[in-house]
């Protein structure tokens, strides 16, 4: 079996007398989706800000890429290929999705300040940020405001966006969030495709993405994973059963 591209080995995490996070250990393989469910309050989205480095874990490391990352900033770690998607509703509503795919692919280049070279006219940024937009289905989009961009349209830029960034494995947190049904079917499409490029561990609420898409997956409860496996091994668990899917798994 491929040794894992990302490792989390024993994290914990409290606020206060609060343990959002109880040695949780799990990885992420080359090649697969791995889905984080579990009730809300579980500690699912502070565990993904444990691994991208905005909340500090209390004990335990996180490795990627065969290297100890739980020291680095969230900056470093996307640098080194840890990529996490984020609203591009929150950046710059007025800037095409062209523009920041090419801040993305700037970004990745290293060179964040180029005083006499317009960024809109370098190619060595507008070829790689075009190819981004087409591997996401958005080179006809790329002209458009993120502002007018469709939610659903909105969320393959940001997949872009990680894809301009270089990054090598992907974190996202309810990525079907939003979505209508179309949107989710393009996303669940995109998604299975992408895994191979680059593997993604995501937080999912809606089942059946989660059932679609994932190789595998884990349960959360109470900040402690208590299953993980095969979307068939996760059906059919009774614990999980117990204390998570109910009777609609059946
Ligand atoms: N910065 C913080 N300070 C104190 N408590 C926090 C903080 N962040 C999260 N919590 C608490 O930790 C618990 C886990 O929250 P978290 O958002 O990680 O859960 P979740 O599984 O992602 O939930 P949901 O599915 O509803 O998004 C919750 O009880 C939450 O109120």
């Amino acid at each position: 079996m491929a040794e894992p591209i990302l490792r989390i080995a024993n994290l914990r995490k409290s606020f206060g007398a609060l343990k959002v996070t109880d040695d949780v250990s799990l990885d992420l393989r080359p090649g697969e989706i791995h889905a984080l469910i579990g009730p809300n309050g579980a500690g699912k989205s502070t565990l993904i800000h444990q691994i991208c480095g905005s909340v500090a874990p209390d004990t335990g490391r996180v490795f990627f890429d065969g290297g100890d990352i739980t020291g680095l900033s969230p900056a470093e770690r996307a640098r080194a290929g840890l990529g996490r998607t984020f609203q591009v509703s929150t950046v710059v509503p007025e800037f095409t999705a062209l523009a920041h795919a090419m801040l993305a692919v700037q970004a990745r280049q290293g060179t964040s300040f180029r005083f006499f070279r317009p960024v809109a006219l370098d190619r060595s940024l507008r070829e790689p940020a075009l190819a981004a937009l087409a591997r996401v289905g958005l080179e006809g989009r790329a002209g458009v405001p993120a502002a007018a961009l469709s939610h659903g349209e909105r969320r393959r830029l940001e997949v872009a966006l990680v894809l301009a960034l270089g990054s090598r494995a992907l974190l996202m947190d309810e990525p079907m969030a939003g979505m209508g049904s179309e949107g989710s079917r393009e996303l669940t499409a995109l998604l299975s495709e992408l895994r191979r490029e680059a593997p993604i561990l995501m937080v999912e609420h809606d089942m059946d993405a989660v059932f679609a898409l994932a190789d595998r997956i884990s349960v959360l409860v109470y900040g402690r994973i208590v299953a993980t496996g095969t979307p068939d091994e996760i059906r059919g668990d009774p614990i999980v059963r117990e204390a998570y899917l109910g009777e609609d798994a059946a």
